[in-house]
């Protein structure tokens, strides 16, 4: 574990939120959501671990990317707009991608998500922030060389869209110049926690269960 440009996230946890309940983080009280923001570039491995903090801590895990493209394959008045932002690898705008977030939280049971893929530049951050009124409680930075995250995402073989070298290298750019901003700026604040993402999908999340671990051991 290493906390990015040199910050530690431990003092910006929420304290009065994590209480254990079936060796899971629990809130009965609902008083609090717990937001974890999941960033890192394209084919870095968010979804992945994600899936395997929801095993292991029961979070909900909310793609941004997943969510805009249901509304491609629902056929909703955004769909044809989003599928063309998102074969180019830029950015589809804030209000569509905060609305789709918050309604996907509003509509859970749960109340400590993972927000994997969001947000993407710092417009987007301060669109949520906005309308959702709250910052996230910390947030994961998967960092991988460029390289490797070239050679996940062409091997990845789900049919995606943007799973070719053309638009990876957009989306590559997209993150240098918009996203990395965003890691900056919580880095800034001591919200960001930096895992190295190079490895086994094991040794990786070997790297994320501490973080994790120390909510659940700090209630
Ligand atoms: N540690 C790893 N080593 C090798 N392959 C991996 C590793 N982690 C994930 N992968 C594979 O790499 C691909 C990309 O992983 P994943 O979809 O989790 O990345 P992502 O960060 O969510 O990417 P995107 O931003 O494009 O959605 C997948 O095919 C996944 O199975
Ligand atoms: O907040 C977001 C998240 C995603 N997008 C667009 O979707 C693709 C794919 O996203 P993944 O996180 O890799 O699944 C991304 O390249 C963007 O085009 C977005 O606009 N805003
Ligand atoms: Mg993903």
């Amino acid at each position: 574990m290493r906390a990015a440009y040199g910050l530690k996230i431990w003092q910006a946890f929420s304290t009065e939120i994590f209480k254990p309940a079936e060796g899971r983080l629990s809130n009965p009280g609902r008083t609090h959501q717990f937001i974890t923001f999941v960033l890192g570039g394209p084919g870095s491995g968010k979804g992945t671990q994600c899936t395997r903090i929801v095993e292991t801590f029961g979070f909900t895990h909310l793609s941004a990317g997943d969510l805009l493209r249901k509304e491609i394959t629902s056929n909703s008045e955004n769909g044809a707009m989003i599928l063309n932002t998102i074969k180019e690898g830029k950015i589809v705008p804030s209000e569509v991608t905060v609305k789709l977030i918050g309604k996907a939280i509003k509509s859970s049971e749960n109340d400590r998500f993972l927000i994997d893929g969001f947000p993407r530049s710092e417009e987007n951050r301060v669109a949520y922030e906005r309308v959702v009124g709250t910052e996230p409680d910390f947030v994961l930075f998967f960092d991988c060389p460029e390289e490797e995250m070239v050679k996940r995402v062409l091997n990845r073989n789900q049919g995606r869209v943007d799973d070719n070298i053309f638009t990876v290298k957009e989306r590559l750019k997209v993150f240098t110049a918009l996203n990395l901003p965003v890691i900056k700026y919580y880095s800034e604040k001591g919200k960001l926690y930096k895992i190295d993402a190079t490895g086994t999908e094991d040794e990786i999340f070997e790297r994320v269960r501490p973080v994790f671990a120390a909510l659940r051991a700090k209630n």
